[in-house]
């Protein structure tokens, strides 16, 4: 079980089926694009794009299993999307650590069970202190930030910006690595991550969304 280097920049390489870029050819040309870039790890969503990155990349990677069915848990719910994921060649598997309710999902401490029972690091996606220091009592070895302003609870948080000191309250707290991840959207604020103490930082859209960063020069210049 191999984590990747401290201090890097970890790319999330994901569309989802109403993006143009959806699809395994195009994820496995951001990946590559991200490991010439210097990324140290990927974050990558499903077996098809995870197969396909693993053909052309070194970089170890965070698999995902979403299955937007299972709302409001969709980040691997269920112990066959872990297996699935280890299948096709993930290094470490993230999965929803949310005390949220899991209607159709399979009980978290066994959805953790599962990914040590096949010799991987388990990285928890949270959106609260209290669930990141659960989940790492409950022996997840990472824990990520990704839901801070997605849930219910934390919605009103989102604002514009990543919840820095949800990272400072969990690195401080925590002696496993913390992840800064969600709104991570420029290089500045990347690096304010690290210096609240995150291990790594996963940034997205602002990488591989070409959509949502048009968009977002779209929004800047009718400001303007
Ligand atoms: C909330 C949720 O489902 N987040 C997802 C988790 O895999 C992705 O859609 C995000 O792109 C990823 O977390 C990176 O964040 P950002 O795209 O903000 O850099």
């Amino acid at each position: 079980m191999t984590l990747f280097q401290k201090g890097g920049l970890i790319v999330s390489c994901q569309a989802r089926a109403d993006n143009p870029l959806h699809g395994p050819v195009f994820m496995a040309a951001m990946a590559e694009a991200a490991e010439d870039g210097g990324a140290v790890a990927l974050r990558v969503n499903g077996v098809e794009d995870i197969s396909a990155i693993k053909a052309v990349t070194h970089l170890p990677v965070i698999g995902i299993f979403k299955m937007f069915d299972h709302d409001p848990v969709y980040i691997t719910p269920m112990l066959g999307a872990v297996d699935a994921l280890v299948e096709a060649g993930a290094d470490i598997i993230a999965y929803d650590a949310t005390f949220r309710a899991r209607p159709k999902g399979d009980p978290v401490e066994a959805i953790l069970e599962r990914i040590h029972a096949h010799g991987k690091l388990a990285f928890a996606d949270i959106s609260t202190f209290d669930e990141g220091v659960a989940a790492a009592a409950a022996g997840a070895d990472i824990i990520a930030t990704t839901l801070a302003g997605y849930t219910a609870e934390t919605q009103g948080t989102r604002g514009a910006g990543p919840d820095l000191e949800l990272v400072r309250r969990l690195s401080q707290a925590l002696s496993i690595p913390v992840i800064a991840e969600g709104r991570y959207n420029t290089p500045a604020l990347a690096a304010s991550g690290l210096q609240a103490g995150a291990y790594g930082v996963v940034v997205g859209t602002m990488i591989t969304n070409p959509r949502e960063i048009t968009r977002s020069f779209v929004q800047e210049l009718q400001q303007g």
